[in-house]
């Protein structure tokens, strides 16, 4: 399996352009959180405008609005339950983060299916956490998404592909991507995580457990779409985005016994300064 280094950092992050503006670098709409899980959806779209992502919008119920704009004000926030509000974002932006605190109401595989219906084929959805464990429950068809992103944890890679832990080896979890969604691209986040694609199959040595902590992943999704929304979608811009969350995290772990995903958002701007081009 190839390994991703720290090369992939500049090769991907780009210097600005002096007269670019906010629309050059990707319209980022982030549907995401409930009652329970408002932080998951406050991470995700923290680590997306740290990122750099020109506009990024929040989908997400409104009890959780204030939250959202007090930690967040660079985001916008509309109402997932009204139905035309969402179709609208969905067709309007072209990165689309699911998932992330969604929970596992039927409002949740509604939200999936409304994706499924109104995406651009040149939108990049990236599926996470919820998304991920009702689009296995409901058997839900992911195969008509030209750019999709899977993000699973090895739980929810389990309940997605059948596969149990021991048993995700590379040629497994090969053919299961290839049966449950044959163009996406699988990022399996575990200690040393793997990517898996038709074109390659690649992994990471970063990382440390003192990632092991809620919202870590949710991290993870708000820095993939904000690197697609700016560098475009490709297996490298993939790769960067995953290498930096750990590369990132092992710098904080060097004095911190536990990465606050907050505290590796804030580095974020640091880090992508140090190594555009
Ligand atoms: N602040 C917030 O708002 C936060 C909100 N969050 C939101 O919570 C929602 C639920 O997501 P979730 O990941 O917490 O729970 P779930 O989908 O039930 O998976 C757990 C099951 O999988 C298993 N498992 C096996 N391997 C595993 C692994 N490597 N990593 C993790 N689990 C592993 C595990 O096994 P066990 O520990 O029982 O042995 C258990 O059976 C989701 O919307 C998410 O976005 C969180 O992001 C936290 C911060
Ligand atoms: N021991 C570990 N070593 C390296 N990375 C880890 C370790 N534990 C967790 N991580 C990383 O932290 C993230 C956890 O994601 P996830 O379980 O989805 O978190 P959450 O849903 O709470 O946001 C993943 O990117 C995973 O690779
Ligand atoms: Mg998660």
């Amino acid at each position: 399996m190839e390994k991703i280094n720290k090369s992939i950092l500049s090769k991907v992050i780009k210097a600005r352009n002096p007269e670019s503006y906010k629309g050059n670098y990707g319209r980022i709409l982030i549907i995401a959180g409930s009652l329970p899980f408002g932080g998951a959806a406050i991470l995700s779209t923290s680590a997306a405008v740290h990122t750099g992502a020109g506009l990024v919008t929040v989908l997400t119920i409104p009890e959780k609005f204030t939250a959202m704009n007090t930690a967040v004000p660079e985001a916008m926030t509309l109402d997932y339950n009204d139905k035309e509000e969402m179709i609208d974002a969905i067709v309007k932006n072209n990165v689309i983060v699911v998932g992330p605190g969604l929970g596992t109401s039927p409002k949740t595989e509604e939200i999936i299916d409304t994706v499924i219906k109104n995406i651009n084929p040149d939108t990049t959805v990236i599926m996470d956490a919820s998304a991920l464990t009702v689009a296995a429950e409901k058997s839900i068809d992911l195969t008509s998404i030209d750019k999709l992103i899977l993000t699973p944890h090895q739980g929810e890679w389990a309940r997605l592909s059948g596969l149990d832990i021991p048993e995700q080896t590379p040629d497994n979890n090969l053919s299961a991507l290839n049966r449950i969604a044959p163009k996406a691209v699988l990022i399996l986040k575990k200690h040393h995580s793997e990517i898996y694609s038709s074109e390659e199959v690649l992994q990471i040595d970063d990382g440390n457990p003192g990632m092991a902590t809620g919202g870590m992943g949710d991290t993870l999704t708000g820095i993939l779409a904000g690197f697609i929304g700016q560098f475009g979608f490709s297996l490298e811009t993939i790769s960067a985005g995953l290498y930096l969350h750990s590369y990132i995290a092992d710098k904080i772990n060097k004095t911190d016994y536990v990465v606050l995903p907050s505290k590796l958002i804030s580095k974020i701007p640091k880090y992508m300064m140090k190594f555009s081009n």
